[in-house]
């Protein structure tokens, strides 16, 4: 084994932190995914910075929090001078590799502000996020200009799937007992099985290329970050044979809310309910075709891992391999009368976080779970910390996780934050929130849930005794509320007014501030005994360096 390892960060999209069997799913078992587990440190408490793909991918790619790096919502370019983990890897000499997902959003106009070619490699590295994109494919590719031809639809083509659209025709349609060929866009179609066998499907097609990257790395030998990142088990819902039929009602397990959350007179609350994601995902049928097809996706995902890690243990790439698994946020799948993911139920915003480690020093870790509070933006540093990157304490507002991972002191949080802005969304129309006001923030101890809605009543959870968070206690007058609130409050106020975007604060910069008298600027001394007193040099000696 060499001394730095390389890292293999796997993310899958929308998946709950609860359907997995290691995170206690009844009737969904994920043995690769658990055994991934059982060589490593699972985390039970690990949140994502937004509840929505975008900016929680785009602090999980800079280690900052969304309020830091202003990439609020999808489609929100994430700005030129934004350093990436891929920048940082790049600078120690690794390779930061793409397959996959990003949602990253280049930001034209500060590429053309700075006169840098799209297609140069600079160009390349800031429109995909620092990343070297083996693979990039955001995996939504609908029957419109936004369809996006990708290399997926070349290969489905190069295999004989003919179309003008061979994602929506093979990947995301299934076809009936009559032949005819239905979206999954329709719900009411999940339950169908896609129109493509497994082997040429997403999940298979991006396993087989973060294989052909690898082959790719053994060769060039630079230590490597990749980043494989599925598309699914996100939305549209569809799963080939036979995964399509592995489970059905007698498999989904029962809804968490209660006729209270739906009566609620929260105003944001209720226009989340009103949402048509949210209508549809409280009818017990939406559930009854969706669930399904959304557990027939993990346990495909599962067995293509299965696979990957098969392969890689063939090729000797596992004793050398840092494997880290997660996602980017989860789903409502009904629960709490709500669909798709946008608010801070558990469901959406506590994500599945498994980091194994094959160094000896994380012996002592293999197969334990941690309860520490952690941040997604806390994997860039301790892939940073593998690959042997200085540590950039004023860029990255991630914590290392190694400590936990090599079981010694030297991680702690007390709090996590996660930031939405529903601009976009039906909750401000129909609210008539300006674009300004439409944003929440969430604050989460370990037991309290506090949730600040601009403009609205706070939302308030108390996880300790209400660990299905059905009780909203924000407007509560119950003392230990009110004292809760109080101290969250004051918690978000530190966090919101501490330095986010210092990033030029480089040590060097830092230090220079402090050796101003030194350099001959003074600032109030009197006299030449009180400069030598201060900087143990003489105000003689000061001498110009002269023309350089
Ligand atoms: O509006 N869209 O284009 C959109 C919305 C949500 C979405 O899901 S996410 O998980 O990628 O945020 C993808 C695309």
């Amino acid at each position: 084994m060499t001394d730095t390892p390389n890292v293999l960060w796997i993310m899958a999209d929308q998946l709950r932190f609860d359907y997995l069997s290691c995170y206690g799913h009844p009737h969904l078992h994920t043995p690769h995914i658990d055994a991934l587990a059982k060589r490593g440190v699972q985390f039970d408490h690990a949140y994502v910075q937004s509840p929505v793909c975008g900016p929680s991918r785009m602090s999980a790619y800079t280690g900052r929090y969304v309020r830091s790096h202003g990439s609020t919502w999808n489609g929100m370019p994430l700005r030129i001078g934004e350093p990436t983990l891929g920048d940082h890897l790049r600078e120690a000499g690794a390779r930061a590799v793409l397959v996959g997902k990003t949602h990253m959003i280049a930001d034209k106009e500060g590429m053309a502000w700075l006169g840098i070619d799209p297609e140069s490699e600079i160009g390349v590295h800031r429109s995909e996020c620092g990343f070297e994109p083996f693979e990039r494919d955001d995996g939504l590719h609908p029957d419109s200009a936004r369809q996006n031809w990708s290399a997926y639809d070349d290969y489905l083509l190069a295999h004989g799937y003919d179309s003008d659209n061979p994602w929506e025709d093979f990947a995301n349609s299934g076809v009936d007992e009559t032949g005819e060929l239905l979206s999954a866009w329709l719900l009411k179609n999940s339950r169908l099985p896609a129109n493509v066998p497994e082997e040429h499907s997403e999940t298979a097609y991006m396993t087989d290329r973060a294989m052909e990257f690898m082959e790719d790395a053994m060769q060039d030998g630079r230590p490597w970050m990749c980043h494989l990142s599925y598309i699914k088990p996100h939305w549209p819902y569809i799963v080939p044979a036979p995964y399509h039929d592995m489970y059905n009602e007698t498999h989904i397990v029962d809804p968490i809310r209660s006729d209270a959350e739906r009566k609620t007179d929260h105003p944001l609350m209720g226009a989340y309910l009103d949402a048509r994601v949210c209508r549809s995902f409280s009818r017990d049928h939406v559930r009854e075709h969706v669930i399904p097809a959304y557990m027939g996706l993990i346990k495909q995902l599962d067995d293509n891992l299965g696979r990957l890690f098969a392969w890689m243990d063939e090729k000797g790439l596992s004793e050398n391999t840092i494997i880290a698994f997660t996602s980017d946020h989860g789903d409502y799948m009904g629960d709490h009368w709500m669909g798709d993911k946008d608010f801070y139920h558990d469901m959406a915003v506590k994500v599945p976080l498994i980091i194994a480690d094959p160094r000896p020093a994380a012996d002592a870790t293999r197969g334990t779970v941690s309860d520490a509070l952690v941040e997604m933006i806390d994997l860039a540093p301790t892939i940073m910390n593998a690959l042997g990157c200085t540590p950039k304490p004023h860029i990255i507002e991630g914590r290392d996780l190694t400590p936990i991972l090599h079981d010694r002191a030297g991680f702690s949080r007390q709090y996590v934050i996660s930031e939405h802005d529903y601009h976009w969304s039906e909750m401000a129309a129909s609210l008539g929130v300006s674009q300004e006001d439409a944003h929440t923030t969430m604050i989460f101890d370990g037991r309290w849930k506090y949730i600040i809605c601009e403009g609205f009543a706070p939302v308030l959870f108390d996880l300790q005794n209400d660990p299905n968070e059905l009780n909203d206690l924000g407007r509560s007058d119950g003392p230990e509320h009110v004292e809760a609130r109080a101290r969250m409050d004051a918690a978000l106020l530190r966090w919101a007014t501490r330095h986010h975007t210092r990033v030029t604060a480089t040590p060097s910069v830092l230090a220079r501030q402090k050796t101003a008298a030194k350099d001959g600027i003074l600032i109030g001394f009197w006299d030449e005994e009180e400069y030598l007193s201060a900087t143990g040099q003489a105000f003689g000696d000061l001498a110009p360096s002269g023309k350089r």
